[in-house]
């Protein structure tokens, strides 16, 4: 059933306006989970390049989320495997999954409602600087991290709440200290679900200027669930689209938009988003 559309840098020759990619940083094989005796996931063989941008979408269902809990190891797969650069990490926990660079938004459960935004995210640079090399104790160093930190909430344009204590901050304000939290763990590798699911219509623009300001960045990967057709269309070098468990295609957006077996799903009245998508 799946169609695989030609995906950017697959081909060694990409659009002018499609950057290339070359590397593939994360893949998998045949990935199925059952619940019970229905496949909520199924035989999907998904390829991401290195610093690309993926979007998932598909109805309410479709297995997105699921596929997520996959990749980041709060599920294991029934059969399949998952391979993050080359290695294999289909039995591995999240929290090693987490260490070898793959992120996922609401792994982060640090978050210290009574301390301030700044000194989260630095308790976050801290703790993975901790993990990898030696307590930190000199001022200098400290000052380091705290450098560190500041500019990951410039990044993901908190730096003005960087005083604020995390409780006050607004829900999409919050989204983005889970984001500077985890850009803080150095994820190579960004799992965003529905970062603007819940969040007021006024925030949501601000979620996306930071999404894109992480993409403009150019260094991490970024895989993004997401329902709001214009900011996948906005941000994807490449879409995926899921189906009852399935992959029913992947490519750039245009040959998505322009794929028959997707048109033919859409047009079948099987998916809410077809008038928001533009196809039909
Ligand atoms: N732990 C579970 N046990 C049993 N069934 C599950 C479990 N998790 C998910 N499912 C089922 O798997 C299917 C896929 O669910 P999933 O949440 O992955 O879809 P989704 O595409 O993320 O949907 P949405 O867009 O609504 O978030 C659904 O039928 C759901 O009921």
């Amino acid at each position: 059933m799946t169609e695989q559309t030609e995906t950017a840098g697959t081909s060694g020759a990409a659009s002018a306006e499609t950057a290339s990619f070359t590397e593939t940083v994360l893949a998998t094989k045949g990935l199925t989970i059952a619940f019970g005796g229905h496949k909520a996931v199924q035989d999907v063989d998904l390829e991401v390049k290195e610093k690309s941008f993926t979007s998932i979408i598909g109805p309410n269902g479709a297995g997105k989320t699921t596929l997520f809990n996959l990749l980041s190891g709060q599920l294991k797969p029934s059969f399949g495997s998952i391979y993050f650069k080359g290695q294999d990490v289909t039995r591995m926990a999240p929290y090693e999954r987490t260490r070898l660079g793959m992120g996922r938004s609401f792994q982060i459960t640090n978050v210290f409602p009574n301390l301030s935004v700044l000194e989260n995210v630095r308790l976050a640079v801290q703790s993975r600087a901790g993990v990898r090399y030696n307590f930190f104790s000199s001022l200098h160093r400290y000052r380091k991290l705290e450098e560190e930190a500041l500019g990951l909430l410039e990044l993901v344009r908190l730096g003005g709440k960087a005083g604020a204590l995390a409780v006050q901050l607004a829900h999409g304000e919050k989204r983005k200290l889970e984001i500077a939290m985890l850009l803080a763990l150095r994820a190579e590798l960004l799992l965003l679900d529905e970062p603007t699911a819940g969040i007021s219509v006024e925030e949501v623009p601000q979620i996306l200027e930071v999404i894109r300001a992480l993409k403009q960045e150019g260094s991490r990967t970024i895989i993004l669930i997401e329902h709001k057709m214009e900011m996948v269309l906005d941000l994807s070098d490449s879409i995926a689209v899921l189906f009852n468990g399935s992959l029913l295609a992947s490519g750039p957006p245009a040959d998505i938009m322009n794929n028959e077996t997707v048109q033919a799903a859409y047009l079948g009245g099987l998916y809410d988003d077809a008038a928001a998508v533009g196809i039909g």
